[in-house]
This record gives structure tokens, sequence and C-alpha cells, in this order.
């Protein structure tokens, strides 16, 4: 599975150019690669009727309240009528300057699958907790708390994990190091949903993923795919990425 966050970026316009781009190489996107971006709101409605159809779409956030008196906040309902499939939860720019709580998070997931999307739960830890050597204890808590009221079903959800100092910044962790780490949340959902869900869950890495790294991220055993920042901007980055995952 291939997910662009694009975070705060790109227009209308400037998505319909991504589009018009991928449009133009859609031959070189494997079928059996599962393939999305997760637009700003304002870009969803657009992405959804410009982009190929193997190209679905996520939101980068959600409200778990139905409706309600939330100034900026926007509604599963809300989402439904744009076409969305993915919903990304709890990614670490969300936490860290939006205040967000694994409590919050785990509501948000919650709401998500109640309305049929699949929440994108981001998981990692910061660069301080990795030199404490708490990797496994904060994303471990992360996890078992994001699920806590999910579905016992693995098809209704995706994982990733992204640590903190990864994102952005061109540093990466050995793909050995994420492997062990992924296989530890596998570990947790077997704990929290049960082994059936823990085998059918998708975990994806995240942070700093490019066209050259991305194959040995996702050779590893227990690593179902990438959600890419900076590197799902540019259209020709994203085919390159999808044509380096189906030689890896
Ligand atoms: O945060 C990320 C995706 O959600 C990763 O961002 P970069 O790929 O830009 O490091």
């Amino acid at each position: 599975m291939l997910v662009g966050n694009w975070k705060m970026f790109k227009t209308i316009h400037e998505t319909r150019h991504f589009a018009e781009v991928l449009g133009r190489n859609v031959g070189k996107l494997s079928a059996d690669i599962d393939f999305a971006v997760c637009p700003p709101y304002t870009a969803l409605q657009v992405a959804k009727v410009v982009l190929p159809a193997q190209i679905l779409t996520g939101a980068q956030n959600m409200h778990q309240a139905e409706d309600g008196a939330y100034t900026g906040e926007i509604s599963a309902s809300m989402l439904k009528e744009l076409g969305v499939t993915y919903v990304v939860l709890g990614h670490s720019e969300r936490r860290q300057m939006f205040a967000e709580t694994d409590g919050g998070v785990r509501d948000k997931v919650e709401a998500a699958q109640t309305a049929g999307f699949v929440p994108i739960v981001c998981v990692g830890e910061n660069d301080s907790e990795r030199e404490a050597g708490q990797t496994m204890a904060v994303v471990g808590r992360q996890t078992r708390i994001a699920l806590e009221k999910a579905a016992k079903d693995g098809d209704k959800l995706v994982v990733a994990y992204e640590p903190v100092w990864a994102i952005g910044t061109g540093k990466t962790p050995s793909p050995a190091d994420a492997q062990a780490v992924i296989q530890g949340i596998r570990k947790v959902v077997a704990e929290v949903l049960g082994e059936d869900a823990a085998s059918q869950v998708r975990i994806l890495y995240g942070g700093s993923v490019k066209p050259g790294n991305i194959a040995q991220f996702v050779s590893q055993p227990d690593i179902d795919g990438a959600l890419v920042g900076g590197a799902s901007l540019d259209p020709e980055s994203f085919v390159a990425m999808a044509q380096s995952m189906t030689t890896a």
C-alpha cells in the first residue's frame, strides 16, 4: 500500500496538475498495490473527481462527533459525501501541535470505522523517547489505546509507524529497526483485536520515505507499505515509488 499524506500542501489547481501527470503514467501503477492520497480538505472533492480510479482518497483528520459547535472541524458525514476511503488519525503533527491525545485518537478511530472509513492510525516515538530506549513502550501504548474501541477486523484498519525524528528530516531507522518495531505493533494489535485482525491489518512505515529507499522498507516481512509526506507531492516521484515497490 502506498499512501501520500500531502499535509498543508496543494491548492485545487495544484491537485489538478498532480492528477494530470499521474493520469499520463497510470500504466506504470501495479494493480497489486493499493494507492491513496490524502489532500487537504479543500482539495478532497476535486481529487476524487480528477485522479485515476485506482488512486483512492483519504482525509488527514476528522472530528469524532456527528455534528455540533466545533468551529473549524469536519465530521464523518461531511467526508462521506466526498467519497473518502481513508482517514489519517493521530498523526504526530496533530499530537504535537494540536494537542491530540491517545484517548481522542481512540474516539476518532471508533467514529471513523462506524462511518465506514478505514482509519490510518499513526504512532511513533520522538527523539528523546528513542534515546531513552522507550520506543516500543510509547508505540505500544499509542497503539493499544487507539484500538480500544476498534472493530476486530483487520481489513478495516491501517496502522502507520512514523518515528517523529524521521519525519521531514531525511533520517530514517534502518529497515531492520523499522521491521522490529512494526513486528512489535502487530503483536499489540493481536493482544487488543486478536490474531486474525493482526495478520490482516496493514502496517506502513513513514518518515523520509523516497523513491531511493522505499524498496528496502517494503521488502521487510511485516512492512505492508509506506505513508509518505514530502516525496508524495511530486507526481513523478509518487510513480517512481510505486515502481520501486513493484520490484521490491
Ligand atoms: O509524516 C509523514 C507522512 O505522514 C512523513 O513525512 P515525510 O515523508 O515528509 O518525512
